[in-house]
C-alpha cells in the first residue's frame, strides 16, 4: 500500500479534508438509504426499525463532518512483528470512514481489532508500530491544532509523558460526561475488549474510570457482536437518575442508541405506588434468606389433592385416582420448574393421562373432548396448583402473621418477622403501597413464577451497594448472558453493602468471574487522593490504594464560625476558575446553604436531569455518587458522617468528586482521617 503523504500539520489537514468529503459522501448515501429503506422493508415493523436506524445514522453523520474525524495514527514498520500490517498507516477515530471503492478505510473505528494497538503499544512492546501519533484538537467547532509523535520503535517517549494525553485528562468538566476513546489506557482497554462470554468485575477507587470502562465496553461489544446483541440487548444499571443523567450521553455520542440505561428500581417497578420502609424492615427484606421465605410462600400454595379427579363425558366419567394425582403433583414439584411452568406441566400430564385412558376405551379424543377435559383439569389445578400473582403472594406474606410464620419458620427470627409485617395491612393487594425493597421481593416471586427477559450483556455500576436480593434480580436477567460488575468496596453506603467481591459475584450468579483492580485515578488530583487514602484507613475495607495520574489540582480547608457565609464566599470565588462547581453537604443542611449562595448573588441549580448546563449545582451528599465537578465545596464534613450509619463511607464518596479543586468548609472539628497533617 502507498503511504498517505503529508506527515506535517498541513498534510494532516489535507487528509482531514479528504475524510470530511468522504463523510459527506457517507451522509448522502445514508439519506438515500432512508428514502429507499422506506420502500424496501417487508413489513411495517421492519420498515420502522430500518427507518429509525437509517435516520439516526444520517443524523449522526450530519453532525459529524465538522467534528474531529480522527484522534490517532499508527505507522507500522517493515519488521516481522508488524505482521499483516507491515508498512501500513492507519488513522483511528470515533467512527469508521470508508475510502473509495476498493481502497482501505480512511479512518478505522476505535473498536476495530487493529485499533487496540493504538492503546496497547509502548516502547517495551511496540507491536510493530514505529510511530504513534496523537492529534490535538481545540475550539468549537473543533480544529486540528497539532500532533505529538511517540517513536515506539526507537525506545522514545513513554506514554505518560504525552502532553496531549495529560491535557485531555485534565480538561475542565463542562456539561455531561464525555467519551474517552482518544485516551483509553492499556489496562482499561483490556477490560473494554474482554470477550462477550466473559463476566468481569472491576474494583476501582474513585475516578479510576470504572464507569467510563463500562460504557466503552458496551459500545465495544455492540460493535463486535452487533447481530447477537441487537436481539438480546445490553442493559446498563446505575445508582440513581442524577448519575444516569450525567453519563447517558456517552453512548449516543459513540453512535450507540440502543442501550437501555436505567436504575434497578425503575427496571423492577416502573409504575408501582410508592411506599417506604424503616431501615430495620428494609434490612430484612434485602436479606438473602428472603429468597427462601418467598419460595416457601409461593410453593406453599400448592396443596395435596383432596380426592380423585372425575371428568364427565356423556354417560361416562374419566377418572384419575387421588394417588395418581398426588404422584403427578409431587413429581412435578420435585423437578422444580418455575411455578407457572409447573402448573402447565401438571395440566398437560393429567390431560395426557386422561387421553390414554379414553383412547384405550375407544373414545375419539376430538376437540369437544379436549375442551371438556381441559376445563375440568383446570378447575382441579386452580384448587391444587393455583395461579399465583406476585403482588398477591407478597401482600399476603406481609399482612398475615400466620402465613409469614409458616414461610419463615426456622429462617427468620420472630423480631425479623415482626419487622416485615405491615402495621396497617391494605384491604387488598391491589391497594398496597410498595416500597423499593418490596419491588425486589415482587421481582423475586415473579422470577419464581416465570423467568424474566434476559439480556445478552448487563453492566452494573456501583455494584457494591446491591443487596443479595437485588443481586438476585440482576442474576435473573443475565443468566444466559455475561456481566460487567463495576464498583468500589470503600464506597459502599447501603446497610447491606458488599464486603467482598467473591461473595457479591456469587450472589450475582457469576461466582467464577475475575476481579481486576484499577488503581490510577483520572479524576481526583494528587492532594485529594492523599486525603482520601488517609480516610480509607478508617473504613476497614480491603481495597488497593490509588495514585493520581494528575499533577495539578488543590485542596484547601476553611475553618470558620459562619458556615453559610463562608460557604457562599468560597463558592463565589470558585467561579473565577473555568469549569463546574458542586456544593455538597449533608442532605438536610443543603437547602439553607444553597439559599445563602443564592442570596450572595450566585445562581445555583438543584441537582436534576437539567442541571448539567449549570455552573453551580447543589448536591445532596446521598446523591453525589458517580458525579464529578471541577471544583467541589464540601460544607461541614462532620454532619455528612453523622447523617447515616455508613457516614464515613459517604464522606469518602463526597471528597472524591473533585476534578481540580476541593475546598472543605467547617465549623466543627474535622472527622478522624481528614484533619490536615500538622
Ligand atoms: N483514560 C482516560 N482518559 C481520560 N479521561 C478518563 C480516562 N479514564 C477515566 N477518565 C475520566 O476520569 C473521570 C472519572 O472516571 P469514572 O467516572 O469512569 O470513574 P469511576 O471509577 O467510575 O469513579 P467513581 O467510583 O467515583 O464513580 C471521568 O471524567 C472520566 O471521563
Amino acid at each position: 500500500m502507498m503511504l498517505v503523504t503529508g506527515t506535517g500539520l498541513d498534510g494532516e489537514r489535507a487528509y482531514l479534508e479528504e475524510c470530511r468529503a468522504a463523510l459527506r459522501g457517507m451522509l448522502d448515501g445514508a439519506r438515500l438509504n432512508v428514502v429507499v429503506g422506506e420502500h424496501v422493508a417487508g413489513d411495517r415493523y421492519s420498515a420502522e426499525r430500518l427507518g429509525r436506524h437509517l435516520k439516526s445514522l444520517a443524523k449522526q453523520l450530519a453532525e459529524e463532518p465538522e467534528g474531529p474525524a480522527f484522534f490517532g495514527r499508527l505507522d507500522f514498520g517493515d519488521g516481522p512483528d508488524a505482521g499483516d500490517h507491515r508498512g501500513q498507516r492507519y488513522y483511528v477515530g470515533r467512527r469508521h470512514i470508508s475510502g473509495r471503492t476498493g481502497e482501505q478505510p480512511l479512518v478505522l473505528d476505535w473498536r476495530a481489532p487493529v485499533s487496540t494497538v493504538f492503546y496497547q503499544a509502548d516502547t517495551r512492546d511496540p507491536r510493530g508500530v514505529t510511530v504513534r501519533r496523537r492529534f490535538g484538537w481545540s475550539g468549537n467547532p473543533p480544529a486540528l491544532t497539532g500532533f505529538e509523535d511517540e517513536r515506539l520503535g526507537e525506545g522514545g517517549a513513554l506514554r505518560t509523558a504525552s502532553r496531549i494525553l495529560a491535557e485531555e485528562i485534565e480538561r475542565p468538566r463542562v456539561g455531561p460526561m464525555r467519551d474517552i476513546v482518544a485516551t483509553i489506557q492499556p489496562e482499561q482497554d483490556e477490560l473494554v475488549r474482554a470477550g462477550i462470554g466473559e463476566s468481569i468485575c472491576v474494583q476501582g477507587a474513585p475516578g479510576t474510570g470504572k464507569t467510563a470502562v463500562g460504557l466503552h465496553r458496551a459500545a465495544y461489544l455492540l460493535y463486535t457482536h452487533r447481530r447477537r446483541l441487537t436481539g438480546s440487548g445490553v442493559l446498563i444499571l446505575g445508582p440513581n437518575r442524577a448519575f444516569l443523567g450525567y453519563v447517558s450521553a456517552v453512548l449516543p455520542a459513540l453512535g450507540e442508541m440502543d442501550v437501555e440505561q436505567t436504575t434497578l428500581e425503575e427496571l423492577l417497578a416502573p409504575e408501582l405506588p410508592k411506599g417506604s420502609d424503616g431501615e430495620a424492615t428494609a434490612v430484612v427484606k434485602h436479606d438473602a434468606r428472603m429468597a427462601e421465605v418467598l419460595c416457601r410462600a409461593l410453593y406453599g400454595r400448592v396443596v395435596r389433592p383432596g380426592g380423585p379427579l372425575a371428568v364427565p363425558d356423556g354417560a361416562y366419567r374419566w377418572r384419575v385416582s387421588e394417588e395418581e394425582l398426588d404422584r403427578v403433583v409431587s413429581d412435578t414439584l420435585r423437578e422444580a420448574p418455575p411455578y407457572g411452568i409447573g402448573r402447565e406441566r401438571v395440566l398437560s400430564r393429567l390431560t395426557a393421562l386422561l387421553r390414554v385412558r379414553a383412547e384405550a376405551r375407544g373414545r375419539t379424543t376430538d376437540t369437544a373432548w379436549t375442551r371438556g377435559t381441559a376445563r375440568a383439569v383446570r378447575e382441579f389445578l386452580n384448587a391444587v396448583w393455583p395461579v399465583a400473582r406476585p403482588r398477591e403472594v407478597v401482600a399476603e406474606l406481609l399482612s398475615d402473621p400466620a402465613v409469614l410464620a409458616r414461610a419463615a419458620d426456622g429462617i427468620l427470627t420472630s423480631d425479623e418477622q415482626s419487622a416485615l409485617l405491615w402495621a396497617r395491612p391494605p384491604r387488598s393487594f391491589r391497594s398496597a403501597r410498595w416500597s423499593a425493597a418490596d419491588a425486589v421481593l415482587l421481582d423475586e416471586v415473579a422470577g419464581l413464577i416465570e423467568r424474566p427477559r434476559g439480556y445478552g450483556h448487563v453492566i452494573v455500576d456501583e455494584a457494591q451497594d446491591l443487596s443479595p436480593m437485588q443481586c438476585g434480580a440482576v442474576a435473573r436477567r443475565s443468566e444466559h448472558g455475561s456481566l460487567t460488575v463495576l464498583g468500589d468496596l470503600a464506597q459502599g453506603t447501603t446497610p447491606w453493602a458488599a464486603r467482598s467481591w467473591p461473595e457479591q459475584l456469587a450472589a450475582l450468579g457469576k461466582p467464577g468471574a475475575a476481579t481486576v483492580a484499577l488503581t490510577t485515578g483520572f479524576r481526583v488530583p494528587g492532594a485529594v487522593v492523599t486525603l482520601a487514602n488517609r480516610l480509607l484507613d478508617e473504613l476497614a475495607v480491603e481495597v488497593p490504594r490509588t495514585r493520581s495520574f494528575r499533577g495539578d489540582g488543590s485542596l484547601r480547608f476553611h475553618p470558620t464560625s459562619d458556615l453559610a457565609g463562608t460557604t457562599a464566599r468560597v463558592v463565589r470565588e470558585a467561579l473565577a476558575h473555568e469549569g463546574s462547581v458542586g456544593l455538597v453537604a449533608a442532605d438536610d443542611a443543603l437547602d439553607e446553604l444553597a439559599g445563602a449562595v443564592r442570596a450572595s448573588g450566585v445562581e445555583i441549580a438543584t441537582l436534576g436531569e437539567d442541571s448539567h448546563g449549570a455552573r453551580v449545582t447543589a448536591v445532596p451528599a446521598t446523591l453525589a455518587k458517580g458525579l464529578e465537578y471541577d471544583h467541589v465545596v464540601v460544607a461541614e464534613p462532620a454532619a455528612v458522617v453523622e447523617a447515616e450509619p455508613k457516614g464515613v463511607n459517604r464522606l469518602y464518596v463526597v471528597l472524591t468528586r473533585a476534578v481540580s479543586r476541593l475546598e472543605v468548609v467547617h465549623t466543627r472539628p474535622l472527622p478522624p482521617g481528614i484533619a490536615p497533617p500538622i
